[in-house]
């Protein structure tokens, strides 16, 4: 049976990727994506932004929602300090399975909890089950119309605290309308737009980075 493009960029990754180097394990997805077939990833214009962002506000604790193969997964934990801790979330079961080897072929996986499961479900329980007190860093890339209602949920969850930072991947295409009217008009965050492209193509799309006032 055919392969999926989830297992075709695995193997990219294995064979062009060195073990043990997130660098070239991200550098391997790109070359794949741009030149040989196009897959959801941050990809590298946008994942230049992320970069900035993470270094920025240097992490001991982020939240990812939306892991597909583990692409911003390794671009965000390869930034991250020794005991920092990136907990990851994805409802696909197959795209799990993909992203555990890509971050275990990065080498990351000390720094990474990658669980399975739907955000509605596990925001909850994050708290509890990984000792955090607060997130410092929320990346937003899962499916479009969940970015408010789990945004909510966190905020509910009293995961945030004064300075947490959401970050929000394609807010533009293929867009989040209303998530973006929240962040934008809401007292309680300060956001800016960071302009980019959709990954691997030149079509408009950007970040938003929002900043929690608390
Ligand atoms: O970065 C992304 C891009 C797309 C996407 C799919 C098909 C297109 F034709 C264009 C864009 C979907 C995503 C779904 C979840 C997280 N990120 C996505
Ligand atoms: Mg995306």
């Amino acid at each position: 049976t055919r392969s999926t493009r989830p297992q075709r960029l695995l193997g990219a990754v294995q064979k062009s990727a060195t073990r043990g180097d997130p660098c070239s394990v991200v550098n391997a997805i790109d070359q794949f994506c741009r030149h040989t077939e196009w897959a959801m990833n941050v990809g590298d214009e946008k994942g230049c932004i992320l970069d900035s962002v993470v270094s920025e506000v240097n992490p001991a604790t982020v939240l990812e929602l939306g892991t597909y193969c583990g692409y911003s997964t390794v671009r965000i934990a390869r930034l991250l300090p020794p005991h920092a801790k990136l907990i990851t979330l994805e409802f696909n079961p197959d795209f799990a399975a993909i992203a555990r080897q890509v971050i275990a072929w990065a080498g990351m996986e000390e720094k990474v909890h990658l669980v399975e499961g739907a955000s509605g479900e596990w925001i909850p329980k994050i708290k509890e089950q990984f000792g955090v007190k607060a997130l410092d860093l929320v990346f937003l890339d899962h499916w479009k119309d969940q970015y408010l209602p789990d945004t909510k949920l966190i905020e509910e969850c009293g995961l945030l605290r004064k300075g947490s930072v959401l970050l929000a991947d394609n807010v533009i295409f293929p867009g989040a309308p209303q998530y973006l009217e929240y962040v934008r008009s809401s007292q309680q965050y300060e956001s800016q737009y960071f302009k980019s492209h959709l990954e691997y193509t030149k079509v408009e799309d950007g970040l938003e980075k929002s900043v929690f006032l608390g």
